[in-house]
Order: C-alpha cells, then structure tokens, then sequence
C-alpha cells in the first residue's frame, strides 16, 4: 500500500453513463498535474487479457452490472501505485455503497472532495449513441440498465457525500 506519512490527494468524479466523466477529466488532468484513472477504462483493460476475470468482467459490464468491488478496488490500487504520482481523479467509481466501503478498507484515502456531473438523462442517451467508441455496452438495451444502477445504487453514494458536505455539483 502507500507509504505512510506521504500526503495523497483523491477526488472521486461521478456522474451518470455519458455524462462528461473522462472528458472533463482530461481537461482537469492537463491543468492540474493530477493522473487519471477511469475506472470503466481499468475493467476494459482487463477484459482484454484473455482471462477467467477477464470474461467475467467482460459479460457483467455486457449486461451493465458492476463488477465485484474488490476487483475494481484491487485494480485502482495497482494504478495508483505504478503512476508514482500522489493526485488523482478517480472517474466512475465509486459507484455504489459496497464499492465505497471496499475502498475505505483498502485504499483508506478519504476523498478531498467528489466532483458531480449532472447532466439530463435525454442528454447523456444522446451522447453515448454518438461517441462511436466501439463499446458493446453502449447500445439501447445496456444504456438502459446502466441509467438504472445509477439510479438505485449510485445515487446513495451521492447522498452519503453530500450529507459529509463533500459534494461539489457542476451542470
Ligand atoms: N460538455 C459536453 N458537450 C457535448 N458533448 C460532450 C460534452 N462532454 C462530453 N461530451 C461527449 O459525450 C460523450 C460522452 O462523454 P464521456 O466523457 O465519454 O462520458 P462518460 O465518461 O461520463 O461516460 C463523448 O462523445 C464526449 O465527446
Ligand atoms: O467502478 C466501476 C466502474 C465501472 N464498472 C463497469 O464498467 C461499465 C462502464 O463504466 P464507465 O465509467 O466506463 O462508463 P459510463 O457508463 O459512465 O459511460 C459500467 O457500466 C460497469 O459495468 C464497474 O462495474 N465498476
Ligand atoms: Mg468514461
């Protein structure tokens, strides 16, 4: 894990499916000096070592589930450590409560802040139908049960930042 005593600094960013997540990443990135990590961009990674996990990952993020959270923790983590870096932006995750708590006990780096991007949901739909990233889980089918795990699983991670007054919410 990190070395004890160095000061790191984690700003979690959500928002739903075709928010702005990495684009509004990549911006920051560039003025701030901090290292990115995409969280779906991580699994996707993954999915391309043709392993056992792989195709697990492969089929969940299909169906648009989550994947295990020790696995998109234990991922982060290895990320972090590689960069040699002490900022990031965290983009995607975390995207429910048991996804948090894993990060508590694993990374235990509470976040300075989390960055919300609001956005209409007629307006994302519209966006991940036109960003032609060859991804197979932005078809109708798969936007649709990705737009209902934002809402009944990631939402209340919204809420438990809001109510620690750690929420920052950009339109
Ligand atoms: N502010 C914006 N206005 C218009 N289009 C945008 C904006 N932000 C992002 N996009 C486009 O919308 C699509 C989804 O953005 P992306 O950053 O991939 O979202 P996310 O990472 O949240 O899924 C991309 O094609 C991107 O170019
Ligand atoms: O912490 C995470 C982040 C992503 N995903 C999976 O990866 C997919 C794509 O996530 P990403 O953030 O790349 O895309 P978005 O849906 O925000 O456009 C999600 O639908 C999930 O299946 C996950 O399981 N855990
Ligand atoms: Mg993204």
């Amino acid at each position: 894990s990190f070395p004890s005593g160095k000061k790191i600094t984690v700003v979690f960013v959500i928002g739903g499916p075709g928010s702005g997540k990495g684009t509004q990443c990549a911006k920051i990135v560039s003025h701030f000096g901090f290292t990115h990590l995409s969280a779906g961009d991580l699994l996707r990674e993954e999915v391309k070592s043709d392993t056992e996990q792989g195709t697990m990952i492969k089929n969940l993020m299909h169906e648009g589930k989550l994947v295990p959270s020790e696995i998109i923790v234990r991922l982060l983590l290895k990320a972090m450590l590689a960069s040699g870096n002490d900022k990031f932006l965290i983009d995607g995750f975390p995207r429910n409560e048991e996804n948090r708590e894993a990060y508590e006990k694993i990374i235990k780096i509470e976040p300075e802040f989390v960055l919300l991007i609001d956005c209409s949901r007629e307006e994302m739909e519209r966006r991940i139908l036109h960003r032609n990233q060859g991804r197979d889980d932005d078809n109708m089918e798969t936007i649709r049960r990705r737009f209902e795990v934002f809402q009944q699983s990631t939402l209340p991670v919204i809420q438990h930042y809001e109510k620690m007054g750690k929420l920052r919410r950009v339109l």
